[in-house]
């Protein structure tokens, strides 16, 4: 039987851009000398690649993850509206193993790939929330599943749109998230009700914060409630990003302007 790589010469020979998702080395060689524009999405630019997308998350969802590079090379403007681009990734365990062929277009841009990249907060801290959600959300609290709200960014005037449901057990502290034993904390922490404050560069500035946004209500998914409202609607009176663990569904989403822009199952990751 021929083999995947067998086609891809013809698969790729009238592409605009061929992005490669965490290619082999090997593999991303055999790209080198065609006039294809290639594009290595991978966590870290481990083949030397010319043109590289940071992954700061697997995106274990292959449709984010090619999203994501897909918003990256158009952000670098190496693509755009109307191109061809194939997308070569692993699906399963054992290397390049699918081919996607994609239409760029204005639709497919969700702003996945500005949520890492141009939040105010750093990238390196939204990615550390992304994981306390996710390890949240696999595992709950005890047993019991968990709903937790990060807002992530800004915290100056997030601190100002918002109140104390109670005393702030973070208030003279100096920690970060991303640290393990303060990624216990805000674990333990999550019981409490209210919001997560974190600035830009990922000290934790407050739990049990009460965010009261403007009134005007955003568009959430149906069957969620006043913690998504709050979530989106804080991210549009502020430049802010924010993390949200639904107890409800066990999803995790972020917000970033007012939009949802990102849902991912914990379970997969
Ligand atoms: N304005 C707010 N600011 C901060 N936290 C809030 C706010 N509103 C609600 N919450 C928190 O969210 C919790 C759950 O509220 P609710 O069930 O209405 O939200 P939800 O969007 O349905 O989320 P879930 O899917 O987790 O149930 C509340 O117990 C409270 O801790
Ligand atoms: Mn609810």
């Amino acid at each position: 039987m021929a083999s995947l790589t067998d086609h891809l010469s013809d698969l790729v020979a009238d592409a605009d851009a061929v992005l490669l998702f965490s290619p082999a080395s090997s593999f991303h060689d055999r790209f080198e000398d065609g006039d294809t524009e290639i594009v290595v999405v991978a966590p870290d630019n481990d083949v030397d690649a010319g043109t590289f997308v940071e992954l700061p998350l697997p995106f274990e969802n292959v449709k984010d993850r090619i999203r994501f590079g897909i918003e990256g090379a158009m952000d670098a403007e190496l693509v755009s509206e109307g191109d061809e681009v194939v997308c070569i990734a692993s699906v399963f365990d054992g290397g390049s193993d699918a081919v996607i062929r994609v239409t760029v277009d204005e639709t497919i841009h969700t702003g996945i790939y500005d949520l890492f990249v141009h939040s105010r907060a750093e990238p390196s801290v939204i990615r550390d929330v992304f994981e306390v959600a996710i390890e949240l959300g696999q595992k709950g609290q005890k047993g019991k599943p968990v709903g937790a709200l990060f807002v992530v960014g800004d915290a100056g005037k997030v601190m100002n749109k918002s109140r104390p449901l109670s005393y702030n057990p973070f208030e003279k502290s100096h920690v970060h998230v991303g640290d393990p034993i303060v990624n216990v904390m805000l674990k333990e922490f999550s019981r409490l009700d209210g919001a997560f404050v974190v600035s830009d560069s990922g000290k934790i500035v407050s739990a049990y914060r009460y965010l009261e946004p403007g009134a005007e209500g955003v568009d959430i998914p149906k069957g969620l409630g006043a913690r998504h409202m709050a979530g989106g609607a804080i991210t549009r009176d502020t430049n802010a990003t924010s993390i949200v663990l639904s107890e409800s569904d066990g999803l995790v989403r972020a917000f970033k302007t007012g939009e949802l822009v990102l849902e991912i199952d914990p379970e997969e990751y």
